[in-house]
């Protein structure tokens, strides 16, 4: 049975031995396999132990306490290096009900990187493998997916590695940026025109609808689109058919929808400012990417991704300057993280990148959230000071909103003899 699978395959026991191997798992692993005694933690982690002992979502234990199939992202160490794989774990039942093992299929994800990789996504934290299993799932089929995700988070990226990991990677992936398009210009690029249908049309233009038959057609930031543009995506999405701009005849394009946005549709719906039909048609699966401040364990490898192995690659953050970076919550998330290695590399005078070398305001993040431990009492200070600096209203709604009373304010301001900019 195992040698009908075409993907790498075991069959495990419940005490995790390898039981059966088909070749392509060979093949993926460095490692000799003895099967009846090899533990699959130690083929595929290189581990003493399984994998729930160091904080990963054992697919086994899982499967074993549901008894239903399991499928998780996991890091895996290959001769290539450590791989992404979306492993599927099944119980293997016997005619009474008995569970009698385990079937394990890998799917190796290859759009990701768990190490610097040009190109690819990098990330090894839990939620970004999480966000890997939603990605490798929405590639399988061919479902409308919405990404939903600050600005910077990777929503391009991630919408390219849908199509790159799906049956229709050798057709076009096309691009639409719906920011700042009226509703003539949305038509005119989504549909294309005809020679004279308007002052300019110049020529006939084929629209990027039509140049995405076959692949994937993305649109990114789908709540910018005018209300009256969203009837005629509707239209699309609904008949498969559209008509370019001052043409008759109906055409028809084949394509998969990705969107992507930063807004919350739901609230643009509630405000009567987004169609709830056109909602429910672009969100079959909706994706949202967590912004780096809630992955901050990847920023070391993202860094060194965005180092690269050019001159850049030479450079290293001393351990001052990574404290500062980690501090900080980067609103502008990965984009902000790589325009920063960028703008310290060019600010940095040797090899290592110092704090002063960073931008002012991640320099402040870094004393005050440093990881050396100071007394509350400092840390007191140090924030008042800057309060004292920067705060512009009165020591009456200051003291309200640090929660102590106005007395309790001018106290502690005594005490550290500072004085706010308004008293
Ligand atoms: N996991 C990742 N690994 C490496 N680089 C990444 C990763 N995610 C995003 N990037 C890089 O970060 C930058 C921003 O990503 P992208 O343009 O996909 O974000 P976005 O969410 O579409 O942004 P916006 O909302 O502003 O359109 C790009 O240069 C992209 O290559």
């Amino acid at each position: 049975m195992i040698d009908a699978v075409e993907k790498p395959a075991i069959f495990i026991t419940p005490d995790y031995r390898i039981q059966a191997v088909n070749q392509a798992y060979k093949d993926t692993y460095s490692q000799q396999i003895y099967t009846g005694s090899s533990h699959c933690y130690e083929i595929s982690h290189g581990a003493s132990e399984p994998c729930d002992r160091h904080g990963e979502d054992c697919p086994l234990l899982s499967c074993a306490q549901s008894g239903r199939t399991a499928r998780v992202v996991h890091v895996h160490q290959t001769p290539q290096g450590k791989q992404h794989c979306d492993i599927l774990m099944r119980p293997i039942r016997d005619e009474d009900g008995m569970t009698l093992g385990y079937l394990e299929i890998l799917d190796r994800i290859l759009y990701a990187s768990a190490e610097v990789a040009e190109h690819k996504m990098v990330g090894r934290t839990e939620c970004f493998n999480k966000l890997l299993n939603r990605i490798n799932r929405a590639a399988s089929s061919d479902i409308s997916v919405l990404l939903q995700g600050e600005t910077g988070t990777g929503k391009e990226l991630v919408a390219r590695s849908i199509h790159d990991a799906s049956e229709r990677h050798s057709k076009p992936f096309i691009i639409i940026e719906c920011a700042g398009l009226n509703d003539a210009l949305f038509e005119s690029e989504l549909f294309g025109h005809h020679k004279g249908a308007f002052t300019g049309a110049t020529h006939n233009k084929k629209g990027l609808v039509e140049e995405a038959d076959g692949g994937t057609l993305f649109l990114d930031e789908i709540g910018d689109v005018p209300l009256h543009s969203q009837v005629k995506l509707l239209r699309l999405l609904e008949t498969g058919t559209f008509r370019s701009v001052g043409g008759l005849q109906p055409k028809r394009s084949d394509f998969r929808l990705i969107c992507a946005t930063h807004k919350d549709l739901l609230q643009l719906v509630e405000a009567g400012e987004f169609r709830q039909d056109l909602y429910y048609r672009i969100a079959g699966l909706t994706l949202r990417l967590p912004p780096l401040r809630q992955r901050r364990d990847d920023i070391p490898l993202l860094i060194e991704q965005f180092l690269g192995t050019g001159y850049k690659g030479h450079k290293t953050f001393s351990a001052q300057a990574m404290q500062c970076i980690t501090a900080h919550d980067f609103p502008g998330n990965i984009r902000e993280l790589k325009n920063l290695v960028e703008q310290s590399v060019l600010m940095a005078n040797d090899d290592v990148i110092w704090p002063e070398d960073l931008p002012v305001a991640l320099q402040e993040r870094g004393e005050v959230q440093g990881t050396a431990i100071t007394s509350l009492q400092e840390h007191e200070q140090q924030y008042l000071t800057r309060l004292c600096q920067t705060y512009q209203g009165t020591p009456e709604e200051l003291a309200r909103q640090l929660g102590v009373s106005a007395r309790t304010l001018y106290r502690k301001l005594q005490k550290y003899g500072l004085k706010l900019n308004k008293s």
